[in-house]
C-alpha cells in the first residue's frame, strides 16, 4: 500500500465502504466520482469515449457535458453496461454545472442509480473552461445530503503542444478570480485546472519532441508537485485505476514525498510549497486547524503585518500530521474548504508508507506563496502553543 506511482501494480483492496466488497445494495456504498477537467480540446471527449469502449468490466456513467446554445439544457449520460453504450438523457436545468450539478445533478445521478443499480464510477467532463475549484467541494463534502457519490479526485488533461502557450496566455486568463496590477502574473484557466489535479494527463504526445515534452512536465511539475503525471496519445491510457479511477486523491495523502521532485520556479504564477512540522501535542492540532482557518477563510497568514504586494490564494491542500502519541491525522483541502481527520490507513493497521519518522508536513499549492514565509507563520503558530 505505500507504492502508489507503480503502475503495473493493481491498487490494494481497501477495507473501506463503497470500495467494491459490498453488495450495490448496501446503503453506505458510495459511489466514485471523477472529474476530467483539461482546456479546450485537450483530449476530455476522446478519454472519455476511450473508457466507454474499452473492455474493463465496469459500469461506469460517463457525464459528458457538452453545452448547446438552448437554455434547457440536457446532458448525456451513458452507460457502459458489457461493453454495449446505453444512452440517457439527464436533466439538468440551466447552464451552470457548478450550481445545477449540486441541486438536480447528484439528485438526478442518485434516482437514476435507483432506476437503475448503482454504478462502479461517474466520470464528469467538465467544460474546457471550468474552474475545478468549484466544482470539487460539491462532491466532496456532502455528507449532510447523505450523498451516495464521492469525490474521487480530479483528472486534468494538457495538450502537450498547446499548454505552455495557455500558460502563458494573457487573454486565458482565468474566471472568477480578481484580476489587478498587484497580483503578479496573469493566472490563466490553464493554471486553475492543473493546480487542482490529483491526476495530470499530458496527451497529444505525438505532436512534440522528447525535449518539448520534458519541457512541459517540468512547467507542470513546478505549479503542482503533488499530481501523478502520466503521458498519453488519444487519450489512450494503459489503465483505469491510478490513472482515472480509485484515485483516493480525498481520503488519503500517500503523494506527500512526491513533492520532493524538485524545486524548480519554472511557474511564476502557481507553486508548490511544503511546509514540516515536527510531531505536536493535540492542542497544537488544534492551532493548526486554526492556523488554516485564519488563511483559507480570511485569506491572512497569522503574524505576517500588513503585507502590501500580491495577496496569496490556495488552491490545494494535502497533509499530514504526526502527534506525539504515535497518532497521525490527514488534512485535505479545496479552496476555502478542508478537513482534518485521522489517518484511515493507520487506523486499519495498513501498512505506513516510508518517511523519515518524526516529520509532519503540509503542502500548499496555489498563487503567490513564493512572497509569504508559511513555514515561520505555521511554527509560531504552534510554539505559541506548548509555550503555555
Ligand atoms: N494528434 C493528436 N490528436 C488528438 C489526440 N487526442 C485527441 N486528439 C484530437 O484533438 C481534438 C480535440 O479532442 P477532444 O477529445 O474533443 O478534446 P476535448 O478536451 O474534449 O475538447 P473540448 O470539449 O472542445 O474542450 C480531436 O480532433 C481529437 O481527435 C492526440 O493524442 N494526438
Ligand atoms: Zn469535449
Amino acid at each position: 500500500m505505500d507504492d502508489w506511482d507503480d503502475q503495473d501494480t493493481a491498487p490494494p483492496d481497501l477495507v473501506e465502504a463503497g470500495s467494491g466488497e459490498l453488495e450495490p445494495e448496501e446503503k453506505s456504498f458510495k459511489v466514485p466520482i471523477t472529474i476530467v477537467t483539461g482546456y479546450l480540446g485537450a483530449g476530455k471527449t476522446t478519454l472519455l469515449n476511450y473508457i466507454l469502449t474499452a473492455q474493463h468490466g465496469k459500469k461506469v456513467a460517463v457525464i459528458m457535458n457538452e453545452f448547446g446554445d438552448s437554455l434547457d439544457i440536457e446532458k448525456s449520460l451513458t452507460v457502459n453496461r458489457n461493453g454495449e453504450s446505453v444512452e440517457e438523457w439527464l436533466e439538468v436545468g440551466n447552464g451552470c454545472i457548478c450550481c445545477s450539478v449540486k441541486d438536480t445533478g447528484v439528485n438526478a445521478i442518485e434516482s437514476l442509480m435507483e432506476k437503475k443499480g448503482k454504478f462502479d464510477y461517474i466520470l464528469l467532463e467538465t467544460t474546457g473552461l471550468a474552474d475545478p475549484g468549484n466544482l470539487a467541494p460539491l462532491f466532496w463534502m456532502d455528507d449532510g445530503l447523505g450523498s451516495t457519490i464521492y469525490l474521487d479526485g480530479i483528472v486534468t488533461l494538457v495538450d502537450a503542444k498547446n499548454i505552455l502557450r495557455s500558460l502563458d496566455d494573457a487573454a486565458g486568463k482565468a474566471e472568477g478570480h480578481e484580476e489587478s496590477d498587484d497580483h503578479g502574473p496573469v493566472m490563466t484557466t490553464a493554471h486553475v485546472q492543473i493546480s487542482h489535479a490529483d491526476v495530470i494527463v499530458i496527451n497529444k504526445s505525438d505532436l512534440v519532441s522528447d525535449e518539448d515534452l520534458q519541457a512541459v512536465r517540468s512547467r507542470i511539475e513546478s505549479i503542482n508537485g503533488l499530481a501523478k503525471i502520466h503521458v498519453t496519445a488519444q487519450s489512450v491510457v494503459p489503465k483505469l485505476e491510478g490513472f482515472l479511477l480509485d484515485l483516493h486523491a480525498y481520503d488519503r495523502v500517500e503523494e506527500l514525498d512526491r513533492t520532493d521532485r524538485g524545486h524548480s520556479h519554472l511557474d511564476q504564477t502557481i507553486s508548490t510549497l511544503s511546509i514540516s512540522l515536527p510531531p505536536l501535542t493535540a492542542e497544537q492540532v488544534k492551532a493548526v486547524d486554526a492556523w488554516l482557518r485564519t488563511l483559507l477563510w480570511e485569506n491572512v497568514l497569522p503574524g505576517h503585518g500588513n503585507f502590501q504586494g500580491p495577496v496569496f490564494e490556495i488552491h490545494r491542500l494535502k497533509g499530514r500530521l504526526l502527534l506525539q502519541d504515535g497518532s497521525e491525522r490527514m488534512v485535505q483541502g479545496v479552496r476555502e474548504v478542508f478537513e482534518i481527520f485521522e489517518n484511515p490507513i493507520t487506523q486499519w493497521g495498513g501498512q505506513k508508507e516510508q518517511e523519515s519518522p518524526g516529520t509532519g508536513k503540509l503542502v500548499l499549492i496555489g498563487r503567490n506563496l513564493a512572497n509569504f514565509d508559511f513555514q515561520r507563520s505555521l511554527q509560531d503558530c504552534v510554539d505559541n502553543v506548548s509555550g503555555i
